[in-house]
Formats: C-alpha cells, sequence, structure tokens
C-alpha cells in the first residue's frame, strides 16, 4: 500500500486522520487541498511531506505571479521537517525546463524515497544486535510517514522479516495519538508484536529495563546532528542515557539540513491549544484553559547513539 503517490494526473494519498478505523484514499488536485491536508495531517511524516511537496508543484496553476504565491504557501505548510521545503524545492528548480522536468523530478523524489526506506531498513536491523529484540518507538515512523516502510518503523519491520524482533513498545503520542492509531494499525497489519504506552512510561519502562534499543524518526537534523522529533523524544533520549539503552534516530539524508547549524535553531512548529483541551472534538479540560503545545522536541546530539540513514550510519 503506499500512502502517497501520483495517479492520472492528481496526488492519491491515504488520509491518515481518518486511521484506524477507515482507510480512506483522498484524490488531491489543488494546492490548497494539499496545504489543508498537510495542515491537519491527513499527509504527515517527514519523507511523505518531502513527496507531497515534491508533486504538490506540479499542482500549481495560473498566471506566474499566482504559481509562485501557491508554491511559497506549500513550502510553509508545516515549519518544522526540512523535507517539504526540500521537496517543494527539488521539484519548482525545474519548472522553467516545462511540466515534463517538474514531473520527472518529482517522481525521482518518490522512488529515491521507496529505495531509502528499504536501505534504512537493513542499515537499522544490520546495525542492532540481538534475536529476541525488544523495541521503543514514539509517534508513527512506517509506510504512513513515507510512501512505503517507512524509517524507524522500517527497520522494525525489517527485523521482524528476519525472525528477530520480540515486541515493539510504542507510545501512544499525545496529543494527536500517532502511536495509538497509526503505529498500532502497521504493527497489527505485519503480524509484529506489540503493546501500546502512556507517553509518560517510556522513560519508566527503560528504567526498568525491558526495552533493548530506542528507535525513532526525525523531522530536521541540524548540522551538529542535534535532532528535532515528535515530542516526547527527548523524553525517551534522556531515558535511554541513564538506563544504558541506545538511542537511534533513523532518517534519511534529505532530513539532514546543513543550513541549520544546531537544535537551537530548528524551528518547533506549536499547533495550538485545541489539540490539547479537546480530543475528537471531546473537551477535556474546564472551558478557557489555556495550552501550550509544541508538536517537536529536540534531541541534543550528545544523546544519539547513531543516526542511520540511506547510506551510512553516523555516529557522534
Ligand atoms: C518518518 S519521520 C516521521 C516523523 O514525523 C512525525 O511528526 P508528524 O506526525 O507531526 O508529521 C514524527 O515526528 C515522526 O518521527
Amino acid at each position: 500500500m503506499r500512502t502517497i503517490d501520483w495517479v492520472d494526473g492528481a496526488i492519491e494519498l491515504v488520509d491518515q486522520t481518518l486511521l484506524p478505523d477507515k482507510c480512506v484514499t483522498l484524490r488531491i488536485e489543488t494546492v490548497g487541498e494539499l496545504v489543508d491536508a498537510i495542515r491537519r495531517l491527513a499527509v504527515r511524516g517527514a519523507p511523505a511531506l518531502g513527496v507531497a511537496g515534491a508533486l504538490g508543484v506540479l499542482l500549481a496553476d495560473g498566471e506566474p505571479a499566482q504559481v509562485a504565491e501557491q508554491i511559497a504557501a506549500l513550502r510553509a505548510a508545516r515549519p518544522t521537517a526540512v523535507n517539504l521545503a526540500w521537496g517543494v524545492d527539488q521539484a519548482a528548480a525545474q519548472l522553467p525546463r516545462g511540466r515534463e522536468a517538474v514531473l520527472a523530478a518529482a517522481l525521482r523524489v518518490r522512488d529515491d524515497d521507496l529505495a531509502a526506506c528499504r536501505a534504512m531498513g537493513e542499515r537499522g536491523a544490520d546495525l542492532l544486535e540481538g534475536d529476541r529484540l525488544r523495541i521503543m518507538t514514539v509517534c508513527n515512523t512506517g509506510g504512513l510517514a513515507a510512501v512505503e516502510r517507512g524509517t524507524a518503523l522500517g527497520v522494525v519491520q525489517t527485523l521482524h522479516e528476519r525472525g528477530r524482533l520480540a515486541e515493539v513498545l510504542a507510545l501512544e503520542t499525545r496529543p494527536l495519538l500517532q502511536g495509538a492509531r497509526l503505529t498500532t494499525w502497521e504493527l497489527a497489519r505485519m503480524g509484529a508484536p506489540h503493546r501500546l504506552i502512556a507517553d509518560s512510561a517510556g522513560p519508566y519502562l527503560l528504567a526498568k529495563g525491558g526495552v533493548d534499543a530506542v528507535l525513532i524518526g526525525a523531522d530536521r537534523i541540524a548540522a551538529n546532528g542535534d535532532t528535532a522529533n515528535k515530542i516526547g523524544s527527548y523524553a525517551l533520549a534522556l531515558g535511554a542515557e541513564r538506563a544504558g539503552v541506545p538511542f537511534i534516530v533513523v532518517a534519511p539524508e534529505t532530513t539532514i539540513d546543513p543550513g541549520t547549524p544546531s537544535g537551537d535553531q530548528i524551528d518547533i512548529e506549536d499547533r495550538g491549544a485545541d489539540e490539547i483541551v479537546t480530543i475528537r472534538g471531546v473537551r477535556l479540560a474546564p472551558e478557557g484553559t489555556q495550552a501550550l503545545n509544541p508538536a517537536f522536541d529536540v534531541t541534543p546530539h550528545d544523546l544519539i547513539t547513531a543516526i542511520v540513514t540511506d547510506k551510512r550510519v553516523i555516529r557522534p
């Protein structure tokens, strides 16, 4: 199943806001529809956003000034994952050469992601030692965060295919519950053993000794290795460091941003109070309760054991 693809002149993508209850494919035909899908996380995950950005350039239409405005809006739809802007730029750079050149560039971004995810799965599984591995992970980093297979959960899938996976402990990942809704759905489809845990249980279970490695994805890796990822990643990194458990980031080379010197310069998306004080439209906190909602945090490079990409393993 492909999370996102170019089909008969439009983007088709799985609407992840409806999972795990319904698997619905949306047909996206305008930049406005795509920006909306990105903003409400119908399509999400750094690699998938890179592909969405590249394919989205093909949807831009009108006078040159209108095309430029649409491309700028697409590029800025979410700030933290470097892949979105990178994907837009890969395709937009070909606009002077015509639509066929843009299409070729966008399809190359898609096809490169397919190859990258398979390579990361192999490289990550090769890096880990042991035949009955217990893996902890946060958010969703499977095929739903890419075109297929994904990053950290792609390593899990490869471990499972090799018969080396004992269990996955998946953090539910408040507030949008990518772990509870999406990672469990993907692990069940794989037939991989797993249990869901509350986010705050992660560091405690690491301290208890039930985890062989923490595998996470990334939205932007700064030049010094500081890594922005879903909120809760930093807490796991602290817990892993204290427990002596390897903390491994799995991300394609396209998530590394040499233009950002360190984690301090990464723009962390704040998604507003509603996602914190309500859940699926039901209010959790008293009317008028204020909230802080950083969607990502930054793990300093010195808490990261290794970064596995499609081309190499990077150690501090
Ligand atoms: C494979 S990278 C996926 C990455 O994106 C997620 O964020 P979001 O669900 O808000 O797009 C999370 O940070 C994952 O690690």
